[in-house]
């Protein structure tokens, strides 16, 4: 409604002076005073009219676009949110940012200019064209056929000026995805000197850039000299054609001027329908990439029911995995026939050599992918008879890299259980033996992490990820041993704060140093997507096989002052 307000008033305006000219051309050839004053009434009401009316449906319309862009924008950073883990393991942060801020400012400026401007001038034109039919049918007749060919000569440049749009939208994704990785990598760009580089890969994009802008401009340039040529032709032949007609008695001098006006509203619109065609195409190559994001898949709220469920068996424990196969691409597969059985209050470690599937095993326990065959049951009900948030509720985790969000400490522990007291949040931090280094800090608990908890050691960050998790009280908690070398007394207060975490609670742990899995009730050995061993420490070394040498390996690295790793 505003949007159609406020065109049809834009369309209005530039129609004034063109009817005006003729009758007041026409009132003082007749010297008719009396008309003349009257059609100046007539106008100058007209003009008044449309003068107040535009800023307040011009007003409308951008409040309507506003809000249409708080919707889109809203319902993208939702559709982030629930896009599945997938999408952000093969999808670069950058490139998704950039659809959510360069291309959707594209749409917006397509909705507040090219879309408004379209549309007006369509309607002006029609108008236009109506009155030249009514001044003139065979003047009129024959300028909208040239018309046509304008149109046509500028929609002839539109195509191509859509591929390099497109191009260059993908450009700035790729450039927003280095930018991100300049800041996010900032310490590993200075330690190993890779500003140089990155600055090269940033300066051949923006070369690239420069490169598709510069003959887009190219494009438009030839476009508006093959449509300033048009122009003249036109006006050359309304000029000539008009002196004829107005000498031979066929129109007034008021009827011809006011087809010229007219027509150069018509001729604007042909003109002017190729151009913001071609500038539309950029809008849309925008708005392609942000429906695009809009519409690819999202996490289903549960996973579909395996095709062979498993009967359930109470002796089988809190958490099973029955057969578990997965792969990330189609032919690929990263696990293959995983079975294992977790009890009450059991730990059961997962080791393995690097690239064996310990971490893709967990996410696969995390929910984050479905398993392509097999049922992953917890407490008694398979995966899919709960919804995706009601398996995790019941499950605490905790990341290798914990996550901090910017925020205070407090904040931060709460996100385990947001209806929490302070005293709650203290009583975990205090088992995770987070209060003391906590208590350190200016403001203790309301202290601000800043961003990603760079105000934080990484000893830090792991006590109060632990503590966010020993707040949540899940049934289940699935670790994922940090790899990061802490000093030896910081790895003493994580290790304190995982023990307290795991005290009682069924724990599934990633391991990479044995070390810490020693007393555990159930190792797995996770090689080659298979469990190749499954024990407790001593009859997995008595076996002598993939976790001996696993162990031996170790054991001389610590013994050469290497550190551990598996
Ligand atoms: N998002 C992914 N897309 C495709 N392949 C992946 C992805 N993540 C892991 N892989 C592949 O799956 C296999 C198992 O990797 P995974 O990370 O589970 O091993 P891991 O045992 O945890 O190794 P590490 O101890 O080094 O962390 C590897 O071959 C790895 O390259």
């Amino acid at each position: 409604m505003n949007l159609a307000g406020v065109c049809l008033i834009e369309a209005l305006v530039p129609l004034v002076l063109p009817m005006l000219i003729k009758f007041v051309l026409d009132a003082i050839t007749n010297h008719d005073m009396k008309a003349v004053w009257k059609v100046s009434f007539l106008f100058a009401g007209v003009t008044a009219i449309l003068c107040l009316l535009l800023p307040v449906f011009s007003y409308m319309f951008g409040k309507a676009v506003k809000k249409v862009m708080a919707d889109l924008r809203l319902r993208l950073f939702e559709h982030v949110g629930k896009l599945p883990m997938g999408y952000f393991e093969n999808t670069h942060s950058g490139e998704s940012m950039s659809r959510m801020t360069n291309d959707l400012g594209v749409v917006e400026q397509a909705f507040n200019g090219s879309i408004r401007s379209l549309i007006a001038m369509i309607m002006t034109g029609g108008y236009a064209a109506v009155f030249m039919f009514l001044l003139d049918w065979r003047f009129a007749l024959a300028m909208i056929l040239l018309g046509f060919f304008i149109t046509y000569v500028n929609t002839r440049f539109a195509r191509p000026i859509r591929r390099i749009s497109t191009d260059i939208q993908a450009l700035t994704g790729k450039q927003l995805e280095m930018l991100t990785e300049s800041i996010a990598g900032t310490q590993v760009i200075r330690m190993f000197q890779m500003s140089n580089r990155l600055l090269r890969r940033y300066m051949s994009s923006n070369d690239q850039m420069t490169a598709l802008s510069v003959k887009r401009s190219a494009k438009n340039a030839s476009l508006s000299s093959a449509n300033y040529g048009l122009m003249w032709i036109n006006n050359g032949g309304v000029f000539i054609a008009g002196s004829i007609m107005m000498i031979n008695g066929y129109m007034t001098l008021g009827t011809m001027l006011s087809l010229i006006l007219l027509l150069a509203e018509v001729t604007n619109l042909f003109r002017m329908l190729g151009s913001l065609w071609v500038d539309m195409q950029a809008s849309l190559a925008g708005a392609a990439r942000v429906f695009e994001l809009l519409d690819s898949e999202e996490e289903p709220s549960r996973y579909a029911c395996p095709a062979d469920p498993v009967d359930y068996d109470p002796s089988n424990g809190i958490m099973e995995l029955c057969n578990g196969t997965f792969g990330y691409a189609e032919e690929e597969r990263s696990l293959d026939a995983i079975q294992f059985n977790v009890h009450q209050g059991q730990v059961v470690a997962l080791v393995g050599p690097s690239g064996g599937g310990k971490s893709t095993l967990l996410k696969l326990l995390l929910g984050f992918y479905p398993l392509r065959q097999g049922e992953i049951r917890l407490q008694g009900k398979g995966m899919a008879e709960y919804t995706l948030s009601e398996f995790r509720d019941r499950i605490a985790y905790v990341p290798q890299e914990s996550y901090l969000f910017d925020g205070t400490i407090a904040e931060n522990i709460r996100y385990g259980r947001m209806d929490a007291t302070i005293e709650e949040v203290e009583a975990a931090a205090r088992a995770a033996h987070a209060h003391p280094f906590i208590m350190e800090q200016p403001d203790g608990y309301e202290t601000r992490v800043g961003d990603r908890g760079a105000r934080l050691s990484g000893g830090q960050k792991q006590r109060i990820a632990i503590a966010r998790a020993i707040l949540k009280d899940a049934p289940v908690l699935l670790l994922d041993e940090a790899t990061a070398s802490l000093d030896a007394e910081s790895e003493l207060a994580v290790h304190q704060g995982l023990q307290r975490l795991m005290a009682g609670r069924t724990t599934i742990a990633v391991a990479h140093r044995l070390s810490t899995i020693r007393h555990a009730d159930v190792i797995c050995v996770i090689d080659q997507g298979k469990i190749a061993e499954q024990g407790t420490h001593d009859q997995l070394l008595a076996l002598g096989g993939v976790y001996k040498s696993l162990h031996d390996i170790q054991a001389r690295n610590q013994g050469a002052g290497l550190g551990e790793g598996a």
